[in-house]
């Protein structure tokens, strides 16, 4: 990594943690709240990459493990790991690079604006929201005792919500290649 890939990482570490300061949803019938610091994954993933983009996530995950209250509704700290939403974390760091993947291998500098649009939303969607329920749901389900798929359809609520930021995402990654490129491309 050179010094200015340690920047951005830095960057969208910080943009993740200033996301987390927008007020967490917390829904009676599930112990995840809807945050926007999904958001920030999603950015990560769409505009540094794959390798840069989990880098970013996981910077933010070490500082919620030394005890930083970095996460929604300002929690921190080792036990967050061993709750309820740590399948999600863990879903983040693998989610950002999976997003990043797609975004390098799918968008081209040279391709119609439509292609590079869908490109990004596939990232998005694939990285930040498949990739992320795949880790967070079979966690929450073992930690609350209940039965996989209900807890699978207890977490579609978070759908609406995460499909909008993959749109936001979207059209910041398009933005952000146009202005001032920075994903890596892959052949
Ligand atoms: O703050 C935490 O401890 C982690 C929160 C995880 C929230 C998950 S990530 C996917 C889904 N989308 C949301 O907005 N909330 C959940």
């Amino acid at each position: 990594m050179t010094t200015r890939d340690i920047v951005l990482v830095a960057l969208f570490a910080a943009i993740i943690v200033v996301l987390g300061l927008l007020p967490p949803l917390t829904l009676g019938f599930i112990p995840v709240p809807i945050t926007a610091q999904t958001l920030g994954v999603m950015l990560a993933g769409c505009i540094l990459g794959a390798r840069r983009g989990a880098a970013a996530v996981l910077l933010v995950l070490l500082l919620v493990a030394i005890g930083l209250p970095v996460l929604s509704g300002g929690r921190g700290g080792l036990a967050v790991f061993a709750g309820p939403t740590a399948g999600y974390l863990v879903g983040w760091f693998f989610g950002a690079y999976v997003c990043g993947l797609i975004a390098e291998r799918f968008v081209r500098e040279d391709q119609p604006e439509l292609a590079q649009f869908l490109a990004f939303l596939a990232a998005s969607v694939a990285g930040g929201i498949a990739v992320v329920y795949l880790f967070g749901i079979p966690w929450l389900a073992y930690m609350s005792g209940k039965a996989f798929f209900e807890t699978a359809l207890a977490s579609m609520v978070f759908v609406p919500g995460d499909l909008i930021k993959a749109f936001v995402a979207m059209l910041a990654g398009r933005a952000v290649l146009a202005g001032y490129p920075l994903l890596p491309q892959r052949a």
